[in-house]
């Protein structure tokens, strides 16, 4: 099957409305240990604007005095000074004790985001996987979430704490005297100003800065897939030159974004050492000149103590700001990373409206009374849902062409159905009846496709690359669904049968083989998860494949890399077939499964499917003719149409395309 990358979605740019929101919505399921942050937030900013207050006591009541003074009474200022070490010991304890549990709060949450795109991202429809780079839904799991790590441990909670610190600081300024706190908050609204400017310009960067690391991800993830390729046509030059341009843009991106965000904090900091010079000289001069301080703690003169704490406190205020502003840059990344992840999130589950399950069955000797068991019995039956008259399930008359209607009918008619009603027997009689479809609806690549299956044929499908041979097989199984026409399974439309139900009865083996992680064995139970090793080794036996795998180094224990690395491509496509034939299905698709596979083995291979698929319907998709010469009916399709349909004998006889395709007059194209 082709999956252009060109017809792949590129990563969005822009972050979304309600992100915060569902970050928080992760954050608060763990409600006491945030409480417990929040309030270890307030006992540190508290500690930091009381120190910062006591300053002025300490200064004027117990330090001033003792200047000068012959025979100084140390005792208080020492239990003063114990006091304000007490202040900074519980700020300090609060400050650890927040970020120990915000470590567990931000991992807990981590996790269970990741749980929940994995989950989400198995419900998703391969149109889903076709159309976006795999490399960049990686990185959803990697980058973008890292940016949320460091936005729940970092940039949130100080944030929430800077700004609590900033108003403790501005309660305490006031406490000390309200015409130096408006020249403060005078000051800081124009810093204010400046830091906006900042912040709106790196925003739109940080989105940018997300969507071009999934770019490169997705591209370092092809070029190592691919590397093969790449230098079978010393492509390297071309892949660096791709590879740069893709870095460059991330070059750009990142350094725009953090340009602006590194700024921000140097300019605060600058801005706050004016500050402080000014206030140090305003304070200064208005305490020589013996001026009013107007504060809430009752008038007074500017004494050295409130000038000291003032001082302090104005760090207080402003340092935040500038903290407040640096991690509002992570904060933007993190929430231009769980935009990307809440967009995934958000993509529509493959739908299901299916409600026909199958069933395993025991068969009366009328041959039509079923009784549902759980063993094994050889057949398989489709069962209705309880509410289900029929009208459901089976293929209604009303709203079809009266072609469809009259195969519908005729697919009923032939369907062994159980004496209630409510039970099918799968038997593999698939119907296609004027079926049109297109991956895009606009642009079609099937038409007006009929044919049928019976039960126990081995269907070919062949014809020219691009044909559309795969496509009807991924509609058989309904990776897509049709946009016209419909295809019925046994008299049931495939529409009105559960998707994994309906996967279930198709065993498939494609082309590009799949293995995973794991030994041998676990690749063949891959296929039926509760299978014994005796069914996994009877399953290899049957497709050819023990004869290998009992020379590899442990044999059926033998380790393999998910790329199957280790054994040659026919090799890994032998464990795929026994894979499916350990699932033991009722009906199967062979895309090109024995392409890379010797003639000689195939042949055997082949006598082993034939054994195991006896009464059952395959499909069979091959470019090799001579392996399809044994078929019931071969399908030969050109451009999304079937030009020639009969046995090999009947299209040999026709001396039509299949003819010209068999003996070499003309070639596949
Ligand atoms: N996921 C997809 N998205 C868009 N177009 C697709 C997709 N898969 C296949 N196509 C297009 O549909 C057409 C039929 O493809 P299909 O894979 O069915 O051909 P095929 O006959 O199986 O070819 P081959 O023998 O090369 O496997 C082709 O033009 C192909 O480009």
């Amino acid at each position: 099957m082709s999956t252009p990358t060109a017809t792949r979605k590129p990563a969005g740019r822009r972050a979304d409305p309600g992100t915060v929101k569902r970050i928080f919505g992760y954050v608060f399921q763990y409600p006491s240990q945030v409480c417990l942050v929040v309030v270890c937030i307030l006992i540190s900013a508290a500690a930091q604007a009381g120190s910062a207050l006591f300053l002025q006591t300490l200064i004027d009541t117990y330090i001033l005095p003792l200047i000068g003074t012959p025979d100084p009474a140390w005792a208080p200022l020492v239990q003063a000074l114990m006091l304000m070490g007490c202040l900074y010991g519980a700020g300090v304890l609060a400050t650890w004790l927040f970020n120990f549990l915000l470590v567990g709060v931000a991992q807990g949450v981590l996790k269970k985001i990741r749980d929940d795109m994995f989950a989400h991202q198995q419900s998703l429809p391969i149109r889903y996987f076709d159309s976006h780079e795999h490399g960049d839904v990686m990185s959803h799991y990697t980058n973008d979430t890292d940016t949320l790590r460091q936005a729940i441990t970092q940039s949130f909670p100080q944030m929430f704490s800077s700004i609590i610190t900033c108003f403790a600081a501005f309660l305490s300024m006031l406490w000390l005297s309200v015409p130096l706190t408006g020249f403060v908050v005078l000051f800081t609204v124009m810093l204010l100003m400046v830091v906006r400017g900042i912040l709106t310009r790196s925003g739109r960067f940080f989105m940018g800065q997300q969507a071009s690391l999934g770019t490169v991800n997705a591209f370092v993830e092809e070029s190592v897939n691919g590397q093969k390729v790449i230098k079978v046509f010393n492509h390297e030059q071309a892949t660096q030159e791709a590879f740069d341009e893709r870095n460059e843009e991330l070059f750009g991106a990142a350094s725009a974004a953090n340009t602006y965000g590194n700024i921000t904090m140097p300019v605060v900091l600058n801005m706050g050492f004016l500050l402080y010079v000014l206030l140090a000289v305003i304070g200064g001069a208005a305490g020589i000149a013996g001026w009013p301080n107007l504060s809430l703690s009752g008038t007074g003169t500017f004494t050295l103590g409130t000038i000291v704490s003032f001082l302090t406190l104005s760090r207080s205020f402003t340092n935040p700001i500038g903290q407040v502003s640096q991690q509002a840059n992570m904060v933007l990344m993190a929430v231009a990373g769980a935009s990307r992840i809440f967009r995934l999130l958000d993509e529509p589950a493959e739908d299901d409206d299916g409600t026909v399950t199958l069933v395993r069955v025991e068969l009366g000797d009328d041959g039509r009374t079923m009784t549902p068991v759980d063993h094994e019995t050889g057949h398989w039956a489709w069962q209705r849902a309880q509410d289900d008259d029929g009208t459901q399930s089976l293929a209604a008359a009303q709203g079809l062409s009266p072609r469809a209607a009259e195969v519908a009918a005729a697919a009923r008619e032939s369907a062994i159905t159980s004496p209630n009603g409510r039970l099918t027997l799968v038997r593999g009689d698939v119907r296609f009846t004027d079926v049109t479809f297109g991956y895009n609806p606009d642009r079609p690549v099937l038409h007006d496709i009929t044919w049928f299956a019976e039960p126990g044929q081995k269907i070919a499908l062949v014809g020219a690359t691009g044909a559309g041979k795969t496509t009807v097989t991924n509609l058989i199984n309904r990776f897509y669904d049709v946009q016209e026409g419909q295809i019925l399974y046994d008299g049931i439309s495939v529409k009105n049968i559960r998707k994994p139900d309906l996967r279930s009865s198709l065993g498939v083996v494609l082309q590009d083989v799949n293995l995973f992680t794991g030994t041998v064995m676990d690749n063949i139970r891959y296929g039926k998860l509760n299978a014994t090793d005796e069914e996994c080794i009877a399953a290899a036996r049957l497709t050819n494949a023990d004869g290998f795998i009992r020379m590899l180094p442990k044999g059926y224990q033998t380790m393999l890399g998910g790329d199957g690395s280790g054994l040659s491509q026919g090799q890994s496509q032998l464990i795929s077939i026994a894979r499916a034939a350990v699932a033991d299905p009722p009906a199967m698709i062979l895309d090109e499964a024995t392409s890379s596979i010797d003639t000689h083995t195939e042949e055997v291979v082949q006598a082993g499917m034939d054994n195991l698929m006896k009464g059952r319907t395959v499909f069979v998709i091959a470019h090799r003719l001579s392996t399809v010469r044994n078929s019931d009916v071969i399908m030969v399709l050109d451009h999304g149409r079937i030009i020639e349909r009969g046995s090999h004998e009947e299209l040999i006889a026709q001396q039509g395309t299949y003819f010209q395709l068999y003996t070499g007059v003309s070639e596949l194209d």
